[in-house]
């Protein structure tokens, strides 16, 4: 336990939910002030991965494991250059991070970041509560003078909702960026990033890929600019419903025919594209042990999920849509939440859940061969 660790873990912190109910227990990484949506997390592993995920921007992570930290953090499992959660809280922080390659501890990690948590607090009462009640705003404060809890309420009350938020400008790239192929180049992507997380483009470039990273305010030239073989659209925060730029773009990528595959917020832009609905799920899919089938095969894979919001599609019938027809082509086993979509005469697809998944489960990693296969299917 370094010292710093010593001296958060004294300051008390009080969490508020905007239904009022509370939760005492004591400070983790940065004292301060936080608000977000208050959102649970299965995992029990990869943390880093989770923090460093951009679609977890303005989020309160809430880790169901007890335990968090036994590893520290090391330098190579980032999503992406910083910590997106807007606060963190766990039950029962590692004292000492063991792991051969960690670099430092997570308390210190958070804190040097400016992310402000709390400890010690009854996780699985917080979670059975969001679970009954669903996501809210939630407020963290941590010190040692903490205004009083009608104070707190109130701003927590005033904090921004997710229902309504667009965020993918405030965490995407601003400048293009090009990750290499690795080995021989044989296709070139276009990914629109809307919030990407770095294993994305390093699943491509495994397969060959050279990726083009663009803003999330690339427009259609922009896009067709790289000569693509093959179009992407990343995971990203925010509400589906406010993507409208995203979801013109995507239209135009579906008009020319050009191979398409989209991840969790593309999954749900493509959905919009072809006229579907979104809507906010009660307290959403966060974890690496969500069980998914693909309904073409009848397979079922252990899956990676971080979404609040789904698509409102059919998932009995074959929809006509203006790009033709199109089904859903993957469904969660928990809760029949649409998790995929694919189209019968256009090369597109994608999936709700995280085929990249760093921290595991690799079940769906043959999604990224599949987008391959529609690349090659496009040059035959
Ligand atoms: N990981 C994601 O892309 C999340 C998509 C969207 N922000 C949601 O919460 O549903």
């Amino acid at each position: 336990m370094t010292t710093s660790t010593r001296g958060a873990a004294r300051v008390p912190a009080v969490l508020v939910l905007e239904d009022g109910r509370t939760f005492r227990g004591r400070g983790y990484g940065a004292v301060g002030v936080t608000f977000g949506e208050a959102v649970f997390s299965t995992g029990m592993t990869g943390y880093q991965e989770t923090l460093t995920d951009p679609s977890y921007h303005r989020q309160v992570v809430v880790m169901t494991a007890p335990h968090v930290g036994n590893t520290g953090v090391n330098d190579e499992d980032p999503e992406s250059k910083k910590i997106w959660v807007s606060g963190y809280v766990v039950r029962d922080p590692a004292r000492v991070p063991s792991n051969w390659r960690s670099r430092r501890s997570l308390d210190d990690e958070l804190r040097a970041q400016g992310v402000v948590g709390i400890s010690g607090i009854d996780t699985r009462a917080l979670t059975r509560h969001l679970r009954e009640r669903g996501a809210m705003r939630v407020g963290i404060f941590s010190g040692n003078a903490l205004p009083d809890e009608g104070i707190m309420l109130t701003e927590v009350r005033e904090a921004p909702e997710m229902k309504g938020a667009n965020l993918s400008a405030e965490v995407a790239t601003k400048e293009t960026y090009v990750v290499p192929a690795i080995g021989t180049k044989r296709f070139t992507v276009a990914a629109v990033d809307l919030g990407i997380k770095g294993m994305t483009p390093h699943r491509m470039a495994e397969r060959g890929i050279e990726v083009h990273v663009l803003p999330a305010t690339a427009t259609a030239e922009d896009v067709y600019a790289v000569n693509p073989d093959g179009v992407f659209f990343s995971n990203g925060p925010g509400d589906p419903a406010t993507a409208d730029h995203p979801v013109s773009v995507m239209r135009a990528v579906l008009e020319r025919g050009t191979p398409l595959f989209g991840i969790c917020f593309g999954n749900q832009i493509l959905g919009r594209a072809l006229g579907f609905g979104t809507y906010k799920l009660k307290y959403g899919h966060r974890g690496i042990n969500q069980p998914v089938q693909d309904r073409t095969t009848g397979k079922v894979e252990v899956t990676a999920h971080n979404h609040g919001f789904a698509v409102d599609a059919p998932l009995d019938q074959v929809s006509e849509t203006p790009y033709g027809r199109a089904e859903v082509s993957h469904v969660c086993l928990n809760d029949n939440v649409v998790e995929g979509l694919q189209l019968l005469d256009r090369p597109a697809f994608s999936v709700q859940y995280h085929p990249e998944a760093a921290a595991g489960p690799h079940d769906a990693a043959y999604l990224f061969d599949r987008f391959v296969s529609l690349m090659e299917g496009q040059r035959a």
